[in-house]
């Protein structure tokens, strides 16, 4: 299959995936420790559309990875889903078998790391790499997974032919940041899962990486779950977000509406303490009172550090739906909106 060939295919898939239907529901999903039975997520719900990106917030420690790796069933043998229920395209998830999970990631569900030194294998040239992953999911011949090969290489803008046949080692941190993002994409999974894909990186390479990124979704009409914990690249970048803290999510809603309209305190401090580029003269950025990582053990996990915080935040508060399609969780919050 030509390259030319190729592309009209995956422009004819674009068309026929475009509905705005649900792709991945995550509901009441609680993961905690086997041994001592402790929740280190609680109660997480999110809904992800079709080709729509939505950014999962959050400081070190909140819960952001837990998550992700439950929907591609990689949870650590020592922790495991307690409650809830994944669903992708209306398929549970959560009760597959190891193998059929093995089939779903990688065609089904791609992924990026910020490791992404773990995405190929050393001792193994990229391209072979790349031809076996395709060969294992589609009927190709190895000289057609080989142009399929190329092809991405090409789309993630690095020199095919050079990168085809280099071992993982002789690339660059950013170099192999977008042979890996070949190497997802490639297989035209409906479900990207990009773990702080560019943590590792300088700050131009990873602005590089997401605005390509973002260029491919887009094509590929598939759908990304985008975390972060710079708060900068998921409000550029994503449709909808959603701010965890302690294992839960404390607000949620589409991306202009957290940036404009933020409801939760944690969700107001983490926009405070961001550094906005501005002509005028920069304003002081707000730190976080209290220690990161410090959660509440009852009640609201941010009861701890929370500057509103008073008597009735010693109980969990509900995530309520504060406009539509906007939701938060803060007694104080929901307090002043009905005063
Ligand atoms: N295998 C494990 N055993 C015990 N606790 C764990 C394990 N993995 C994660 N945790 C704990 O679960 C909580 C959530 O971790 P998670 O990795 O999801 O956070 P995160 O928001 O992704 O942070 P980061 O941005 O640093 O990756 C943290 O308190 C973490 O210490």
């Amino acid at each position: 299959m030509t390259e030319v060939m190729e592309l009209e295919r995956i422009q004819h898939i674009d068309t026929s995936r475009a509905d705005q239907a649900v792709l991945l529901e995550i509901r009441d999903l609680s993961i905690s420790l086997r041994l001592s039975e402790r929740k280190l997520v609680e109660k997480v719900n999110l809904t992800l559309k079709r080709g729509e990106m939505l950014g999962l917030a959050g400081e070190s420690g909140s819960g952001k990875s837990l998550t992700a790796l439950a929907v591609l069933g990689l949870l650590p043998p020592e922790l495991y889903v307690a409650e809830g229920s994944i669903m992708l395209n209306g398929k549970k998830i959560t009760c597959l078998s190891e193998k059929e999970l093995r089939v779903l990631r990688g065609r089904e569900i791609g992924y990026i790391f910020q490791h992404y030194q773990g995405s190929f294998t050393p001792f193994i040239k990229i391209g072979k790499q790349l031809v076996e992953a395709i060969r294992s999911h589609f009927e190709l011949t190895k000289k057609e997974a080989k142009e399929k090969a190329l092809m991405w290489l090409n789309r993630v803008q690095l020199p095919a032919e050079r990168i085809f046949g280099s071992y993982p080692h002789q690339l660059s941190g950013g170099q192999l940041q977008r042979a890996s993002l070949a190497s997802a994409l490639m297989l035209e999974p409906s479900l990207i899962i990009a773990d702080e894909p560019t943590t590792a990186l300088d700050v131009l390479a990873g602005e590089a990486i997401l605005d390509l990124f973002a260029q491919l979704q887009h094509d590929l009409y598939c759908s990304v779950l985008l975390i972060s914990h710079d708060l900068k690249h998921l409000l550029k970048r994503t449709d909808s977000m959603a701010v965890m803290y302690g294992g839960q999510i404390v607000e949620k809603g589409l991306t202009d509406t957290i940036k404009n309209r933020s409801i939760h305190p944690y969700t107001k401090l983490l926009l405070n303490a961001r550094p906005v580029l501005s002509r005028e003269q920069p304003k002081e950025l707000t730190a976080i009172p209290g220690d990161p990582g410090l959660v509440a053990g009852d009640g609201c996990s941010f009861a701890l550090r929370c500057p509103l915080a008073f008597e009735q935040c010693r109980s969990v508060p509900a995530l309520e739906e504060a406009e539509i399609l906007h939701f938060a969780a803060c007694h104080a919050a929901c307090d002043r909106r009905h005063e």
